[in-house]
């Protein structure tokens, strides 16, 4: 999948705005080495949640016009703004939400769900400002912050929405997590497995200072 212009995004919309790194090209690959399955799938309805500057449901929703419904959420205002921007620069079609994670969708719709959440192991005071910072309809200084930190085991948003999943995916709902070992993916998958959802790591990647990984994750009476 072609990466998506971002030149119309200035150094100063990347103070505020997560910029496009090597986790979120990790999981442009993934969605690249699965184009075939997402073919057959047909989803009706594509999300990503925390789209940042918006690079990765663009390029979902260029390959994927014409059959499907991509929506992208965020808490943090200007990202919102920017993945709004990114979509139209790149000529793509989607709807850009400022809710917290799924908060705003319909239960049980979501054909394809992406997040590359906040995974960085950090205190969690950081959050517990996010959490005031997340109903203010302005943009802080702090909004970077919150796109990488993750508090506890970098697992704070990640494991609401794990605990959500359920309420979110289709009954053929897919979902591609990206993960840091140090969010502890065996964990994860032994909890969803618990929760009858199959997940298998999809894909890995080292990087300086980083092990990442792609965790796909389906529910068990799903076909495959
Ligand atoms: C690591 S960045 C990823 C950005 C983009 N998806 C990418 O891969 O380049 C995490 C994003 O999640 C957003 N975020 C953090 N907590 C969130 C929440 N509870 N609900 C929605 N978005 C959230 C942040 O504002 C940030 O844009």
């Amino acid at each position: 999948m072609e990466t998506p212009y971002t030149d119309h995004l200035s150094p100063e919309d990347f103070e505020h705005v997560y910029e496009p790194a090597e986790d979120s090209f990790l999981l442009l690959d993934a969605l690249e080495k699965d184009l075939e399955y997402l073919d057959r799938l047909q989803p009706r309805l594509c999300v990503e949640l925390g789209s940042g500057s918006g690079v990765i449901i663009t390029a979902l929703a260029k390959k994927l016009a014409g059959f499907s419904l991509c929506l992208a959420t965020d808490i943090n205002p200007k990202a919102c703004n920017a993945t709004r921007r990114t979509a139209t620069r790149n000529g793509a079609r989607l709807d850009s939400i400022r809710c917290s994670l799924a908060d705003a969708l319909r239960p049980r719709s979501v054909d394809v769900l992406l997040f590359n959440p906040p995974y960085v192991v950090t205190s969690d005071e950081e959050l517990q400002t996010q959490q005031f910072d997340s109903h203010s309809e302005s943009s802080t200084d702090r909004n970077l912050v919150f796109s990488w930190a993750g508090g506890q085991d970098g697992r704070r948003v990640t494991d609401i929405l794990l605990k959500q999943l359920d309420d979110i995916l289709s009954p053929r709902g897919v979902l591609y997590l990206l993960l840091l070992r140090e969010n502890k993916p065996e964990e994860i998958i032994k909890y969803l497995e618990g929760l009858q959802f199959r997940a298998v790591k999809f894909m890995e990647r080292r990087i300086p200072g980083e092990h990442l990984c792609i965790l796909k994750v389906t529910r068990c009476s799903a076909s495959s």
